[in-house]
Formats: C-alpha cells, structure tokens, sequence
C-alpha cells in the first residue's frame, strides 16, 4: 500500500465562518502532496473530487484503488485528469506508454485498469491529478499545450495578466464531468481569477506551482461577502466548495493548475463578483 487518500468533508458556509485559521487550513489545504515513491491526496465530497500527486522516485508507482471507492480498481467508476509539474516522464495505461513533457496532461477514462506512473530518467518526476466520478468510458487522451484552448486575460496595470491555458475541457477532450487546466501569471503581475467568481455548479480545486524560493501565495476564499484567507508554499492545493470564491494574489508571480467537477462543462457557467463587492 503507498496510496494515502483522506477523506473530506463537505462544509456548509455558515459553519466556516467561524473557523480560526487552524481550521481553515485543516479543511480546505493540502500541504503535501508529493512523498517518494506515494501517492497522496483527498477525497473531497464535494463533488467527490479526489485530488493528489504522485512522485515516482527511485521505483514506479501504481495507480491502486483506495478503500473510499470500494472497487476493484480506481478508475473502475471514475476518470482521471493528470498533469506533469516535474521533468518529462511516462504514464502506461494498460500497456500503451504516453511520454508527458513538464505542463502536459493526461485524460484517462473509465475503465482503465492498469496505470502505472514512471520515474523521469532525469530530475524530479511530478504528477499532480484529478479524478471524478464518471458514468461512461472516454477514450485515453495527450494534452500538449499546443492542443490547449488559450485565453490571455488581465493587464499589467491590473497586476492580473494571465495566459489561461484549457487543457482538459470539453473543447479539446471528451470527459464527463472533469474540466482542468492551467494559468501562468505573467511577471509583474500577481493576481489570479480577479475579478474573482462562484460556480454554484461546480466545486474546484487550486494547485500552486511554479512559486519562486522564498516567496508565497495568498489564496482568498468563501462566499463574497465574508471571505477568508489561506497562505500557501508551492507545490501546495486548496479546495473551493461550490459556493466560493477562489482567487490569490503572490509575493511574485506563479502557476496554477485548476481542476473542476460537478454539474456542468461549461467553463463560462460563473457568477462574477467585482472587486468593489467583496467583504
Ligand atoms: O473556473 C475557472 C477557474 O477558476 C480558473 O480557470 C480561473 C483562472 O485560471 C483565472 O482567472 O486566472
Ligand atoms: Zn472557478
């Protein structure tokens, strides 16, 4: 057994108000993610999103179902969503071997019952992921980001210039329920899904990446009117229940992998809220 997945509740909003930071960050952050040789993670019941990373280091590591899921294998009644943050490795699916650079993804539908992760034959190998429920079986998909529906949003002025990158979603990739992504901040600019928004429809889950030495990110969450803060180190993921706002600003800039699940594939399915609106 090296697969370590905690369960998670799902939080109603009033309860969360009155959390100290201590239990802000116990429900909501993930701190480590990466252990060698282990895959780790949550199991949020929002939405059931299962969120983690996996380092191979010296000895590939299977992908091996988890009690939460009572199945015989992971991906038995799920998908899974993968994005390399570390030096370029492998991923085999039942025999076929897809070579992921650093920024590329992996769709892998239900029903795959063997995947095993390989450590990069250089450097650290690093794979961050997401699964979802799924109720039917999409073929098994590379996502460069040259494949990626690209947005450029923000403006230097703003300190929010950012080049979205939409890797596994509905355009690009058929899934069920799983949409992810990713967000590279420009340099000078700070501030990530500002204006920020809620999707009642979808919960999310934030990864940050790519946070120089020495520098962090501040993530803001809750329901418009009553946010709260989380500071985060790199290599670190924060969940957002469905009704919160979910948003950071750095000590410098950074990268971000988002992840969704829930209702919908509409990426535009959001409620924004102005600056001038949040408490
Ligand atoms: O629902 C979509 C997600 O929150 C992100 O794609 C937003 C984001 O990357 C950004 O604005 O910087
Ligand atoms: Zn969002």
């Amino acid at each position: 057994m090296h697969t370590f997945i905690h369960t998670r509740y799902a939080n109603h909003p009033a309860d969360v108000k009155n959390y100290d930071t201590k239990a802000l960050r116990e429900h909501f952050l993930l701190e480590t993610l990466f252990v060698p040789n282990e895959i780790h993670g949550i199991y949020t019941l929002n939405d059931r999103l299962i969120v983690g990373g996996i380092h191979p280091k010296n000895a590939p590591v299977q992908l091996e179902t988890i009690d939460q899921l009572k199945s015989e294998y992971f991906l038995e009644r799920r998908e899974i969503g993968i994005i390399n943050v570390g030096q370029a490795a492998s991923i085999e699916v039942d025999g076929t071997q897809y070579t992921l650079a650093h920024k590329e993804a992996l769709y892998i539908g239900k029903g795959a019952k063997d995947v095993i992760f390989h450590p990069a034959t250089e450097g650290e190998t690093l794979f961050y992921f997401n699964s979802a429920p799924a109720h039917k079986s999409y073929p098994t998909k590379k996502v460069g980001l040259e494949d990626a529906e690209v947005v450029t949003l923000g403006a230097l002025e703003n300190s929010n210039h950012r080049t979205i990158y939409k890797l596994l979603v509905n355009s690009v990739v058929e899934t069920c329920q799983l949409q992810m992504g990713m967000t590279l901040l420009k340099p000078g600019s700070v501030w990530n899904t500002m204006p920020a928004h809620t999707h009642d429809r979808r919960m999310e889950a934030y990864f940050y990446f790519d946070v120089p030495e020495g520098q962090a990110v501040c993530h803001y969450m809750g329901q418009p009117e009553e946010t709260r803060h989380l500071w985060m180190k790199n290599n670190q993921a924060v969940i957002s229940p469905p009704w919160s706002i979910h948003s950071g600003a750095g000590t410098s800039n950074y990268t971000f992998i988002w992840g969704m699940a829930g209702e919908n594939l509409d990426y535009g399915d959001m409620d924004i809220v102005a600056p001038t609106e949040l408490f």
